[in-house]
């Protein structure tokens, strides 16, 4: 049974390969094995697996670091900052790799293997044709030096192989799947450096989280089935064995593993839609990972609750519904000005592209400057700001429905022609054409005070509940929904409510038309 680690000297690791955008399972192996370091003042490494160089293209390693950093995870030893036991590139480390080849050549551990990729795979057929699990044969186990020489004459590389010993079992234990038994001679003696001189991932791997003192390897599942391989190298090289605990792999909605190289959901399109990280953070956090806490809670007490143990063997699904729910706590969870200095909103309220799209239906108003004017008049203004963001938060996901709002509570000219539900228009045909001169000549009796107004409009129309206020809401708002009218009459002002009260009354002719 391995060891387990004290919690004095923990060190974990995310070692992903720069191929692309981190997506969703990524990140949640990486934050899994942050939270397990910080849940004990042990270190974090950050390592990159970038020895496949034909994918490894420089934007995707600056890519990685800042959608860490943007999830809120920062590491003790990595690529950018350093650290004792680095290089923190695989590229920057084939001299180590080389000394260790040497050790396993000299101790006939490894050798050279010539076959090429149609020897091998005629032998696999064979192996298949008789019903057996296809593995390296061991064709090139024996060669004697002058048998070698030849092959080398004829300039052929060889990849260098792993000898596995040929009867044995190996135990290889792992915290989330429990203890697992494989026969040795099942495994085949496997490629451990490529015929192009660079590392096969099973080494370089191993080989690195041996010699950066990591003893905690989170990952994913799709590894499980490298370990013993992997266990193998490191005994061969006396080198310390990490524990494992393998975390079951994220699927996407066609049930297969999210993977980069696919383009899954990336932590930068969760950015881009306006996601906040400590959202993303509290929804991976539970997902394979079981808090008694349903409330949003911050770093420290996400990695107080972490343990390996209560780590599910289930796949995870990504659910949108689920990162929403979070969306709304954290958002909940910021003051009113936060909110409003939000960096996505404020770069969502410049956003001239954003606001285009929202007035579809009235771009004149853009050529007119309506932005400008909006801006203008809450930039100069906190306490419209503030009052704003009070009034509007609960109905707020994402910073474009803070903008829908703004636009909502202070266009003038352009309400006429903003998008209207269709259930806010069929609320307004629903409603007796003397319903809005009558609604109109009551506000301005009640000077704006909204309970007033619509207690006498209730009164003096004979309308109440649904089929007093629906109109009023769809009239002021083009919305069926949203926050409350008492908080967006005030915002809306008496004017712009006159003038929406009036509209209101010619949509409804037009309908009628
Ligand atoms: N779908 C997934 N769910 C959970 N973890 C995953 C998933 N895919 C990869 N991982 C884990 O993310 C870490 C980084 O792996 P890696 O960089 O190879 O990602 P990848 O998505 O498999 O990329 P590629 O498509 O380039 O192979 C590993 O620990 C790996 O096990
Ligand atoms: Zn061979």
């Amino acid at each position: 049974m391995a060891q387990y680690y004290t919690t004095m000297n923990l060190k974990s690791r995310f070692a992903p390969s720069p191929t692309g955008y981190l997506h969703l399972g990524n990140a949640r192996t990486a934050l899994f094995a942050w939270l397990a370091a910080r849940a004990v003042a042990g270190r974090f490494v950050l390592r990159l697996e970038d020895t496949d160089q034909s994918r490894s293209p420089q934007i995707y390693e600056k890519a990685l670091l800042e959608d860490l950093r943007w999830l809120g995870l920062n590491w003790d030893e990595g690529p950018d900052i350093g650290g004792p036991v680095g290089p923190y590139r695989q590229m920057e480390r084939l001299d180590i790799y080389q000394k260790y080849y040497e050790a396993l050549l000299e101790t006939g551990q490894a050798y050279p293997c010539y076959c090429s990729a149609e020897d091998l795979a005629a032998e696999r057929a064979v192996q298949r044709a008789s019903g057996k699990s296809p593995r390296y044969g061991g064709r090139c186990r024996h060669l004697n030096e002058g048998q070698r020489s030849d092959l080398e004459a004829r300039s052929i590389q060889p990849v260098l192989r792993y000898r596995v010993p040929d009867s044995g079992m190996l135990t290889v234990p792992d915290r989330v799947w429990g203890e697992r038994s494989y026969a040795l001679a099942d495994l085949g003696d496997f490629v451990i450096r490529r015929s192009d001189g660079s590392p096969a991932f099973f080494f370089a791997n191993a080989l690195d989280d041996a010699l950066m003192g990591v003893n905690l390897v989170l990952r994913g599942e799709d590894h499980l089935s490298n370990t013993p391989r992997q266990i193998l190298i490191l005994q061969a090289l006396d080198l310390p064995v990490p524990e494992y605990a393998h975390l079951p792999l994220l699927l996407g909605s066609d049930g297969q593993p999210l993977s980069k190289r696919h383009g899954a959901a990336s932590l930068r399109d969760l950015q881009f839609y306006g996601y906040l990280p400590e959202a993303v953070r509290n929804y991976l956090a539970r997902l394979g990972h079981h808090y008694a806490e349903t409330d949003l809670l911050d770093d420290q007490a996400l990695a107080a609750g972490f343990s390996v143990e209560k780590i599910s063997r289930a796949p995870g699904h990504f659910d949108v519904v689920q990162l929403q729910h979070w969306q709304r706590l954290a958002l909940q969870a910021l003051s009113d000005t936060q909110l409003w200095e939000w960096r996505d909103l404020q770069y969502a309220l410049n956003d001239a592209q954003l606001w285009k799209r929202l007035l579809a239906a009235n771009l004149s108003d853009i050529e007119n400057g309506l932005r400008e004017k909006i801006l203008k008049a809450v930039s100069e203004d906190e306490n419209l700001q503030i009052q704003f963001v009070a009034a509007v938060r609960a109905n707020v996901l994402f910073p474009e429905d803070a903008v829908d709002w703004l636009i909502r509570c202070f266009a003038d000219e352009a309400f006429a022609a903003l998008e209207k539900e269709d259930t806010a228009i069929a609320a307004l045909a629903e409603t007796p054409a003397e319903f809005w001169p009558l609604a109109a000549m009551l506000l301005q009796q009640s000077a704006g005070d909204y309970r007033i107004w619509t207690k006498t409009l209730q009164q003096e129309s004979g309308l109440k509940g649904k089929s007093l206020f629906m109109p009023l809401r769809a009239a002021l708002t083009g919305r069926s929904h949203g926050p409350e009218l008492a908080a967006l009459l005030p915002l809306i002002g008496m004017e712009r409510a006159q003038q929406r009260l009036h509209t209101a009354a010619s949509v409804l002719s037009e309908a009628r038309n």
